[in-house]
């Protein structure tokens, strides 16, 4: 497998990197879209985490023989696709990883799916692989639906609106690696992860989430809700296979089953940036419908 950009992007050349080296948050506030991109493009708005990236940018066999399919659902996010998809395809680039990045469009009413099109004549159909779907159906099937397509033999999960930043895809990699394990997790509630841009009511209904999924179901895992993650594609398939949730439960779901299976669970703190284009999916019926899923599992685990 080839990539054009393997070799000569040996040395990191990111000029995020340098800036990394002090550990200071910055948070820019984007006013209008041809700044948010540029910003986007330029300098991660947040400058957080500890990691060192520039471990990796040795290692031009990162992913040996491996290939990593990114599973992207789509609502609505027109804006966000040509930033993310141009993250992601420089990460993979840049640390020599094959990869596949399968966007899954529901149909939405934004035309999501016409950007995506164009984004296949850029990069190339064996990189940006289309699996629409006819209506809204929800987080968790879109995410079963992805992975029948899947070629890789990893597969990362990751929201398309900028809030889970492509630069920590290596460190997760790097972490699976190192041990092996079935499952790397981005987590925003360990080490130096954390929530940017959200109000005090975001916050709350997300710690109150996964404190009460912690509570109940102990599958000792800091972020049990995020769903920023990379996973072994036969053990994602496993758990998928064996989870009945289908909104935004799905991702604490997929924990608690991978705790029930014994599989090897690592994790990766993360910094999660409010989206900057478009609204958020999360309403008062898919928090209804994770308190349902919440118990359900309880009674059942
Ligand atoms: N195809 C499809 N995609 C969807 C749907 N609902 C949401 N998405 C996509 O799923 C991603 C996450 O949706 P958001 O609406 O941005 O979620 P959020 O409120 O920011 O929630 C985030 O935090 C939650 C709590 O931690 C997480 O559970 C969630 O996965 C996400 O990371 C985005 O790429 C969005 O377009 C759907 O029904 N169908
Ligand atoms: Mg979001």
């Amino acid at each position: 497998m080839s990539l054009p950009l393997a070799t000569s992007s040996a040395s990191f050349t990111n000029p995020h990197h340098r800036e990394h080296s002090n550990d200071s948050v910055s948070i820019n506030i984007l006013d209008d879209h041809t700044t948010a991109t540029a910003h986007l493009l330029q300098s991660p708005y947040i400058n957080l985490h500890q990691q060192h990236h520039h471990h990796l940018s040795h290692n031009s066999t990162m992913s040996g023989q491996h290939k990593y399919s990114v599973l992207l659902p789509t609502y609505n996010e027109r804006d966000n696709l040509p930033i993310i998809i141009w993250l992601l395809t420089k990460t993979f680039h840049e640390n020599n990883i094959d990869y596949e990045i399968i966007v899954i469009d529901d149909n939405s009413p934004d035309k999501t799916l016409e950007v995506a099109q164009e984004l296949q004549k850029i990069y190339g159909e064996n990189r940006i692989v289309l699996r629409p779907r006819a209506g809204k159906l929800g987080l968790g099937t879109a995410y079963v639906h992805g992975i029948q397509h899947a070629t890789g033999d990893f597969i990362f999960i990751l929201d398309a609106d900028m809030s889970h930043h492509p630069k920590f895809i290596p460190e997760m990699i790097r972490l699976q690696q190192s041990k092996n394990l079935d499952v790397v997790t981005g987590t925003r509630y360990a080490g130096n992860g954390g929530v940017y841009g959200w109000d005090l009511k975001r916050k709350v209904i997300s710690r109150g989430a996964n404190f009460l999924a912690s509570v109940l179901l102990r599958p000792g895992v800091s972020d049990l809700t995020g769903s920023f993650r990379l996973y072994k594609k036969e053990v994602l398939t496993q758990l998928i296979n064996s989870c009945i949730s289908k909104g935004y439960v799905f991702q604490m779901e997929m924990m608690v089953r991978a705790r029930q299976f014994n599989y090897t669970i690592g994790e990766v703190p993360i910094t999660f940036v409010d989206r900057v284009f478009g609204d958020s999916k999360m309403g008062a019926m898919e928090i209804v419908s994770y308190a349902q899923g919440l118990l359900k599992l309880f009674v059942a685990v």
